[in-house]
């Protein structure tokens, strides 16, 4: 096992750098990143992504190219559209309410966000369960003034997820109520989504999310944890095999990092990446190479939880 720690270029979710451990198998390399607040049990299905990845291989794709969408992190108006202008992405995801930063924060950085890609590209916004339900009705509808292809996880709770969809016409996507959540299928039977968004790690593996895609029977958006091209590329080998896939990917993260592992990483093409895994490269990894023994301990935990 290998570890590194990737300086963040923005701070993001809180993060200002992003650690993990890769293993490599027959199949080549796996990625395995928890958060450093998620315990064992949580861990576990990360773990089990990695090893998919370093042991199993994935099911064979449907397609070469996915179409990504730029993420753009709480900043400021200005970064904001640099962001968008420097990503060559015709969709743009934008995180919204950010802790200690105020409605107008958003308004002014959406509204960046739309003048930099244009009235032909597309505009989405992650609250990550940051808002109430009233709270969420009044922000969406201020917000598609911008025009908004979706909204995700605008409020913490699937009950919350459902009274929001109901009334406003911006389709509602559900992210944390699927990854983090005892049973994804809620957010199904209590009809509290138009979208699913699907993380490798978090569901434990390509083909844990594409069962969970089948039986969720909503159209699906493939989302990266912030992952080195190791992790990257089993979101995109999720992309690639699911039947339909009507809408751009969250896959184009290693843009907020400072470096890669790989040495030939997945970058964005003319607005999407190419299907395929990327080698590991022991200089890239040189430069963010740490100990991995607090890793070994991680996975141990996780592989008896
Ligand atoms: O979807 C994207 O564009 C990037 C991925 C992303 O936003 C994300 C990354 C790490 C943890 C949570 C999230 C999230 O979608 O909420
Ligand atoms: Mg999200």
């Amino acid at each position: 096992m290998r570890a590194f720690s990737i300086p963040m270029r923005t701070r993001f979710r809180g993060l200002t750098r992003r650690d993990g451990a890769l293993l490599q198998g027959p199949e080549g390399w796996g990625e395995f990143s928890p958060f450093a607040e998620y315990g064992p049990a949580e861990a576990a299905r990360w773990l089990a992504a990695a090893r998919e990845a370093a042991f199993d291989g994935w099911p064979a794709p449907l397609r070469e190219r996915i179409p990504v969408n730029v993420t753009v992190p709480a900043v400021g108006p200005e970064q904001a559209h640099r962001i968008v202008k420097a990503g060559g992405c015709r969709t743009a995801k934008v995180k919204v309410a950010e802790r200690g930063q105020a409605d107008a924060d958003d308004l002014a950085r959406v509204e960046a966000v739309r003048d930099a890609i244009g009235p032909e590209g597309r505009v989405r916004i992650d609250v990550n369960g940051g808002w109430d339900a009233d709270h969420a009705v009044k922000m969406i509808r201020l917000l598609d003034r911008f025009d908004l292809e979706y909204v995700e996880q605008p409020c913490a709770t699937v009950e919350e997820l459902a009274l929001v969809r109901r009334r406003v016409e911006v389709p509602v996507a559900a992210d944390e109520s699927i990854r983090r959540a005892e049973d994804p299928y809620l957010v199904r039977d209590a009809e509290a989504a138009d979208i699913a968004v699907l993380k490798v790690q978090p569901l434990g593996g390509v083909r844990a999310a594409l069962r969970v895609a089948e039986e969720i029977g909503l159209p699906v958006v493939v989302s990266s944890a912030v992952e080195t091209s190791v992790g990257l590329a089993a979101g995109l080998a999720l992309a690639a095999a699911l039947p339909d896939l009507p809408y751009a990917c969250g896959l184009a993260t290693l843009q907020l990092l400072e470096g890669d592992v790989a040495a030939d990483p997945l970058v964005v093409e003319d607005g999407c990446i190419a299907v395929r895994r990327p080698r590991v490269g022991e200089e890239e990894l040189a430069r963010f190479e740490v100990d991995p023994g607090a890793w070994r301990r991680r996975a141990e935990e996780a592989g008896s939880a």
